[in-house]
């Protein structure tokens, strides 16, 4: 599961297909304490109803092993009515509520970032990488090779996986198996672990494991663990926040505690990673006893039909959360698309958002149009979003944007997306900085990120990741207007002090939070005595 936060990855979904984006999630375990005898006793008894040849006790002693400062739960794991177990609230949660932190069994480099020239050890992305010459997995450094990581890593391929004759060596199949290769590393103890978490049902193949086995002679049994392992990682395993400053590739890995976490399309919770890759999982409203704890396993801005196919597809299951059943999505209306009645300006929403099947009809005319039709102008979307040059946002080709708009009327998750993406850009981008915006782009940053909070706001989605970082946007071009203006300070000081300050409460900690953010909520929050000009030294600086 993995969070990729907020970035919808726009529409390049097809729901017929189901092909879509990478979804995501996240969650934390904690290290330390014994959890508390309710906690256990219940988590004994769910796990208990597992076909597991180990003793419950010693799993259980071993998760609290990954939790940090465990002694005051808040949580309890039991049978959940959305599916398997879950956790619970076994004591009222306010917003803001840290629920528990864990540190992860393994960390590893997302398989789909093979191709980048990282290093397997600091997972830094570096031109300096190279092969090992014992086992060609690729480091940056002397200091790296030396790390007692790779030698353990690079003891274990040289001892356990031999090279077959004439097939080369494969440096990227080999990063692409690292993460099997430190679940093959993993103590017993460790290993027990795994089996208490849920598996994947389907008989995924793992062409990676193919093509390892046509290098090296790779033993039986390990090939039978590492399908194992595949099954436990594909349903539980989080993507992990990055911060693009520190140049390294992105993570994911397996966290004991957040793997219990089930799925909402509206969830109550915030997973927040730190630097040493443990996982903070903290409430983002009030959570009542005996309330189900849930994260979002996508973005929470992609509208129905992609959320539940990328569901369905990763993590089997279709979701008939209270969002999903609602054809208007809380009335932010992310689905919706244009009436195919050209004299007509209403908008078609699915009849049935549950039923994949079912036709959708127009709010205005009434026409009624078939899935398949539906599924068709998805796809063309699609293509559409997909030929976009996201990255130069100013380029974003006007002719793409007005067949967009045939297609989809402004509250479309695609258009939600691209706005969100010109909020992150403007302002923040090489010749785009804050200081060098023109009045009208710093407006326009402005309303797009009042227009997107109130979307997030609608969703109900409480103080999520997303609406902390729109509000460090927001801030950051009410405090360049007000540098620009000095008069105008007095008249924007309560909002440049709040958002920075309810920013700062959302994203403190996370390793994906705005460098500066510490230093604006110091400077140009609540509290701050210092005069005027030398609150805002910060954006000359
Ligand atoms: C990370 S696990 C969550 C814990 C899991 N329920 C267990 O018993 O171990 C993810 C799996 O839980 C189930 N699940 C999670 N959220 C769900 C939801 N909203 N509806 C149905 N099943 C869900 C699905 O089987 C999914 O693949």
């Amino acid at each position: 599961m993995e969070q990729m936060r907020f970035i919808i990855s726009s529409g390049y979904f097809h729901i017929g297909s189901c092909t879509s984006m990478s979804a995501g999630l996240a969650a934390s375990v904690s290290r330390g304490a014994l959890l508390d005898p309710p906690c256990l006793a219940v988590f004994q008894h769910s796990i208990g109803s597992r076909d597991m040849a180990h003793s419950t006790a010693e799993e259980t002693a071993l998760l609290t092993e990954y939790l940090e400062d465990s002694a005051q739960t808040v949580w309890t794991i039991k049978q959940s009515a959305l599916g398997g177990r879950g956790l619970f609230a076994s004591q009222p949660i306010k917003n803001g509520t840290l629920i528990f932190k864990n540190n992860p069994l393994v960390t590893a480099a997302r398989a789909d970032r093979a191709g980048d020239t990282y290093c397997c050890v600091c997972y830094k992305n570096r031109d300096t990488c190279y092969n090992c010459d014992k086992c060609f997995l690729a480091i940056c450094s002397e200091e790296c090779k030396l790390s007692s990581e790779h030698e353990a890593e690079c003891t274990f391929i040289i001892n356990n996986w031999k090279p077959k004759s004439g097939s080369g060596k494969h440096s990227e199949v080999l990063k692409i198996m690292q993460i099997y290769l430190r679940f093959l590393l993993l103590t017993d103890k460790q290993k027990k672990l795994l089996s208490v978490l849920q598996k994947s049902t389907s008989d995924t193949k793992i062409p990676e494991l193919d093509t390892l086995c046509s290098r090296y002679e790779i033993p039986n049994d390990q090939i039978s663990f590492i399908k194992f392992v595949h099954s436990v990682i594909k349903i539980n395993s989080f993507r992990i926040a990055s911060n693009p400053d520190k140049k390294k590739v992105p993570l994911r890995g397996l966290y004991p505690l957040s793997a219990f976490l089930n799925h909402c399309c509206v969830p109550n919770t915030r997973n927040v990673f730190d630097n040493d890759y443990s996982m903070a999982v903290y409430a983002t409203k009030d959570i009542s006893v005996g309330e189900e704890i849930v994260t979002c396993y996508t973005g929470i801005l992609w509208c129905t039909p992609a959320r539940r196919c990328q569901l369905y597809k990763t993590k089997q299951f279709w979701c008939m959360c209270e969002r999903c059943k609602d054809n208007t999505e809380m009335g932010t209306k992310l689905s919706a698309l244009k009436c195919f009645n050209k004299e007509c300006v209403g908008i078609l929403l699915p009849m049935s958002p549950l039923d994949q099947r079912a036709e959708w009809s127009c709010d205005n005319c009434g026409t009624k149009v078939v899935p398949e039709e539906i599924n068709a102008i998805q796809s063309i979307l699609g293509s559409l979003v997909g030929s976009l040059d996201l990255d130069d946002q100013f380029r974003l080709e006007p002719a793409i944007l007005a067949r967009l708009a045939n297609f989809i009327p402004y509250t479309n998750h695609i258009f939600i997306d691209l706005r969100l993406r010109l909020v992150l850009k403007i302002g923040f981008t090489q010749g785009l900085k804050l200081n060098e915006l023109s009045e009208s782009r710093l407006a326009l940053k402005e309303s797009l990120c009042r227009g997107t909070l109130r979307t997030v706001a609608a969703l109900g989605v409480g103080d999520a990741h997303l609406r902390g970082l729109l509000l460090y946007h927001l801030h950051a071009a009410l405090a360049e207007r007000a540098r620009r203006l000095p008069d105008l300070y007095e008249e924007l000081k309560s909002e440049i002090e709040s958002t920075i300050e309810q920013a700062y409460y959302i994203l403190q900690g996370d390793i994906s939070a705005p460098p500066d953010l510490e230093l604006r909520r110091r400077y140009l929050g609540p509290g701050c005595d210092k005069p005027q000009e030398e609150r805002f030294f910060i954006l000359d600086a």
